[in-house]
């Protein structure tokens, strides 16, 4: 429904040249919640821009629903943009209109009968959750509650796509995290399309089905959340992952492991969905006569999907070590030596 095809997009100050996203390539499907990560000056939000046109790409074509928006007129621009609400790190919000009349800003502007903005409204602020709240002003609401407003606004005109551009980053974790599942909730019951960029992987790890991960301008590396985290190809990516759990071993722990007289090999185990729980250890002493020791364990949840790590230190004979990894491999199970150690 949405497609990047080779993106670039360049800013010129004086003489300085800019590239702030380059050669962008990527789709989102209806109805997923794609996520793109990177640090600060990654182009993340210039590429969230060109999505819907606040920012043309110098280069590349932007595509939704297989329209190219480079071909369409000013007014037809603006009814593709009013598919496509939007929402900001900082809310945006007219700080001298009330809670109702932020919300009903965009039906104002399409000149919505009276009654039906009423409708509209009432049933946007019960969907985020601020029924009290639509007499006040934005300086009386908390971070979390302003950006409800925001999100109230921006589904007001009945959007396929929310684009989300550092949406939770002034929250606080316990805020970020409502507001993470009210996105979800969206998500679900509207089928709205989200695409959403952080520099945070706990919000991709909670709500996004797919992630592209962008580092000077550029899409390093893109896919499903699971096999990004379980299979990471870039060092970039590793860093990102290594902020929410950290699968390496301490230093002085590798060492002392390799000064055993018999250290045997080192495997980080990944476990997705259904294989989580199977006794894997006991079938590596039972059919190979393998000892494993634990050395790190990790269960999270990676949207609806757990996903566990476990390291472990296996000792036996060097051909039993390899039939039980092959073994393990047989069912599906992610195993990587760790280097340097054994
Ligand atoms: N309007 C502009 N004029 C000139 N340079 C710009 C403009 N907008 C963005 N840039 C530059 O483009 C690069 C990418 O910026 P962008 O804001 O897209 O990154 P980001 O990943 O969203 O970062 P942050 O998380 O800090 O917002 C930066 O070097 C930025 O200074």
């Amino acid at each position: 429904m949405i497609r990047l095809d080779n993106v670039s997009k360049t800013f010129y100050q004086g003489n300085k040249k800019i590239e702030a996203v380059k050669n962008a390539t990527l789709q989102v499907n209806k109805g997923e919640i794609f996520g793109v990560i990177g640090f600060s000056g990654a182009g993340k939000s210039t590429l969230i821009r060109c999505i819907n046109f606040l920012e043309r790409p110098t280069e590349g074509t932007v595509s939704i629903n297989g329209v190219n928006l480079a071909g369409l007129n000013g007014a037809q621009l603006r009814a593709t943009r009013r598919r496509i609400g939007m929402i900001f790190q900082n809310f945006n919000l007219l700080s001298s209109d009330t809670v109702f009349d932020n919300i009903a800003t965009p039906l104002y502007l399409v000149n919505t009968p009276k009654k039906e903005i009423v409708r509209k409204v009432r049933e946007l602020l019960n969907l985020v959750g601020l029924q009290e709240k639509e007499s006040v002003y934005p300086a009386q609401l908390s971070g979390g509650q302003k950006q409800r407003v925001a999100i109230a606004r921006a589904l007001a005109s009945d959007p396929e796509i929310l684009l989300c551009d550092e949406a939770t980053s002034a929250l606080d974790p316990q805020t970020t995290d409502s507001i993470l599942d009210l996105l979800l909730e969206i998500n679900k019951k509207l089928n709205i399309t989200i695409v959403l960029i952080t520099h945070e992987m706990h919000v991709i790890k909670k709500i996004c089905d797919r992630v592209a991960v962008m580092e000077n301008g550029e899409v390093v590396e893109q896919g499903k959340v699971l096999d990004i985290f379980s299979n990471p190809q870039k060092p970039i990516t590793r860093n990102f992952i290594k902020s929410i759990f950290d699968v390496n071993l301490p230093e002085p722990l590798l060492k002392k492991l390799e000064s055993q007289q018999d250290p045997g090999k080192i495997f980080r185990i990944s476990f997705i969905g259904d294989h989580v729980g199977e006794p894997v250890l006991a079938e590596l002493v039972t059919k190979f006569s393998l000892h494993p020791s634990i050395l790190y364990g990790n269960i999270t949840q990676i949207k609806d999907t757990t996903f566990g790590t476990l390291i472990i230190q296996v000792t036996g004979s060097d051909e039993a070590i390899k039939a039980g990894m092959a073994y393990l491999e047989e069912r599906e199970l992610r195993i990587e030596v760790i280097p340097h150690a054994g």
